[in-house]
């Protein structure tokens, strides 16, 4: 860099310390060019090993790498080239609670390279604590994002909600699914339901769900009671019935494709407008089966062209096989599978189930490929994208440390060029710190609307603080009379912790507030009472940020087509991603019932922007 940059930039490049948290696949880039920028004094930390599918992209680790700390190696990789530079590397998690605000303040400037939110909301508070600049990154397929944060100068990561994950009424998977990926969704839970974790989902989540509010005045109960007699609807859990008989293909396909389609059909009401389905027998399938004649088809791999029908059953036995079997053997250890899309009998499983149901409900359907990438909710990570966020985000960490911070500004790597022409689009200046946000206002309040009769105090720790506002250890006291009902230091019965909110003295308007001793993060909660009767446990609260109502009546929609960020948002888990609207139909009839979320446990792989 000697000749591009001053000779007093370049000294302090050299002395600044900086620490990047996350040496994945923007991270390895990031490294690069900072210690080809002229930086030497760089702390690497990342809670991850190797995998083999890191190495496609992640420059800096080879084969004989896999398993061993992210961090370590890529230290040594830079080492090898770059002797002179001074690396510290952490393999931990930079969540640790004795990485506290005073570890961070020994820095000049904290860069992420991070794939998920809760350790991104966390270093942001830690760097708004410990006044740190902050360059935030993140990419999502060919798309990306550098910007920096700086407390009271710049927005900070918390001042823009973040998208929820796509959820689907469980109605829509269960009785009408109109799209391949409510299928997909019904396939994953079938495998948890006969393989998963127990009580991961409910009991009947795959079954026709018969307290459907479309299908009115008793028809549901009218069915059941018809059908009882048949057998036809089981009150057994499915594990056990699938277990009863061996998991024998041709007596779980009938249960799954032809008894419970029969059954949804006598559910006269939701098919008034639809389509009803066809009940599929396992011996006419041969007869059913369909040439699949596109030329297009003849020269795919067979992942990623479409099969007929009978290659969908024979997939499907096949798996149901192999997986049956597997179950078996991990009995004495694990006791359960995890669908994995990287396994190849839970993804052929999950294909096959798949496709026969929209076989069923005359829905298109859908090569492996393509299904594996809808399940796994997968945005490919591009080399190229994490290449550019990286340059952009070194390039700015030169200039907020050269004091040209104003030369700053969030800029969004796009796929297509915009209007200007830029594929590289910035904005027109920084973007100032949003009043509103319960972060870093100077008047931090989020707004709880929660049945304060049911929510249990450890409800309302672990759900609404820890998983909901990102918290790690909290006090809570109650402003009014100064009570402290929880802290992070002490040990607590559960007699005491699962006594409703109510039973503290929490009402309408009572002021809760929350300091993290980690984070050096305080705010409070304004309660606002909601009454859940018969109203299912997963709306037992809502969380309203100030940032999350105004940011839906400022959205400024100019702002994404000059920027073409996505849409201006970020997304709640880098892991889910899809933001489609669901059915608007099933969405409004269906309002109260239990959503399904694509994936309980999301799976790998997706950016963020
Ligand atoms: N809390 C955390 N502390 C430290 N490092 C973290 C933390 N959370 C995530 N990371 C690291 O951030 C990196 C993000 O990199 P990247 O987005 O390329 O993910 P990846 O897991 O390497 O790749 P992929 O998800 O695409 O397989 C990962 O190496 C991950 O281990
Ligand atoms: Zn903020």
């Amino acid at each position: 860099m000697a000749g591009v940059l001053s000779s007093s930039v370049l000294s302090v490049l050299e002395k600044s310390q900086i620490l990047l948290v996350g040496a994945g696949g923007i991270g390895c880039e990031v490294l690069k060019c900072l210690v080809q920028s002229g930086f030497k004094n760089i702390e690497v930390i990342d809670m991850d090993t190797i995998d083999v599918s890191n190495l496609n992209r992640q420059f800096l680790f080879r084969k004989e790498h896999v398993g061993k700390p992210k961090s370590e190696v890529a230290k040594d990789s830079i080492l090898q080239h770059y002797p002179d530079v001074f690396i510290k590397a952490h393999f931990r998690s930079i969540i640790d609670s004795d990485l506290g605000v005073s570890w961070f303040k020994q820095f000049a400037l904290v860069i992420n390279a991070l794939d998920n939110v809760a350790a991104r909301v966390h270093v942001n508070r830690m760097c708004l604590a410990a006044e740190i600049p902050l360059l935030e990154s993140g990419t999502h397929g060919y798309e990306g994002q550098a910007e920096l944060i700086i407390k009271g100068l710049t927005k900070c990561y918390e001042c823009e909600p973040k998208e929820k994950p796509r959820t689907f009424p469980s109605c829509t998977i269960r009785n009408t699914p109109s799209e391949p990926i409510h299928c997909i969704v019904w396939s994953k839970n079938l495998f948890n339901q006969l393989f998963g974790e127990e009580d991961q989902l409910g009991e009947d989540s795959v079954s026709p769900d018969t307290a459907d509010p479309e299908a009115s005045g008793g028809a549901a109960n009218a069915a059941l009671a018809t059908n009882a007699g048949d057998g036809l609807i089981t009150r057994k859990s499915t594990r056990e019935w699938a277990k009863e008989c061996n998991y024998d293909p041709p007596k779980l396909f009938h249960k799954f494709f032809h008894e419970d389609i029969q059954y949804l059909l006598s559910l006269h009401d939701l098919w008034n407008k639809r389509k009803p389905p066809k009940p599929l027998k396992f011996e006419d399938v041969s007869a059913l089966d369909e040439q699949v004649t596109s030329n297009e088809n003849d020269i795919c791999l067979k992942d990623q062209r479409l099969w007929s029908l009978r290659e969908n059953v024979d997939v499907f036995c096949e798996s149901l096989k192999k997986l049956r079997e597997k179950f078996i053997s991990v009995q004495d250890t694990e006791k359960f599978l995890i669908w994995d899309k990287d396994d190849k009998n839970a993804m052929d499983f999950v294909t096959s189930c798949s496709n026969i149901r929209s076989f069923i409900f005359d829905i298109a359907r859908k090569s492996r490929y393509d299904i594996k990438s809808m399940a796994g909710n997968i945005i490919p990570a591009i080399a190229t994208a994490n290449a550019m966020v990286a340059s952009l985000v070194v390039f700015q960490a030169v200039n907020v440390l050269s004091g040209n911070v104003k030369a700053c500004r969030t800029v969004y790597v796009r796929r297509e060029p915009n209007h200007k022409g830029e594929i590289l689009a910035p904005e027109r200046d920084l973007l100032p710190p949003k009043p509103t946000c319960f972060i870093c206002s100077s008047n931090p309040e989020v707004t709880l609307s929660v049945d304060v009769k049911k929510l249990t105090l450890k409800q309302f720790d672990e759900d609404v603080l820890k998983k909901s506002l990102n918290v790690i250890e909290p006090e809570v006291t109650l402003s009014e009379t100064s009570k402290i009902i929880l802290t992070s230091e002490d040990e607590y019965e559960d007699e005491y912790l699962n006594r409703p909110l109510s039973e503290f003295g929490v009402k309408e308007g009572t002021l809760v507030y929350v300091d993290d001793f980690l984070q050096t993060c305080k705010f409070y909660i304004k309660i606002t009472e909601r009454n859940v009767e018969g109203e299912r446990e997963a709306s037992l609260f809502e969380v309203i940020r100030h940032a999350d109502i105004k940011a839906t009546q400022d959205k400024d929609p100019k702002e994404a087509a000059t920027n073409g960020h996505a849409d201006g948002e970020l997304n709640e888990d880098d892991d889910v991603v899809m933001v489609e609207n669901g059915d608007d139909n099933d969405l409004q009839t269906c309002r109260k019932r239990k959503s399904e979320v694509i994936d309980g446990v999301p799976d790998k792989k997706v950016k963020i922007l």
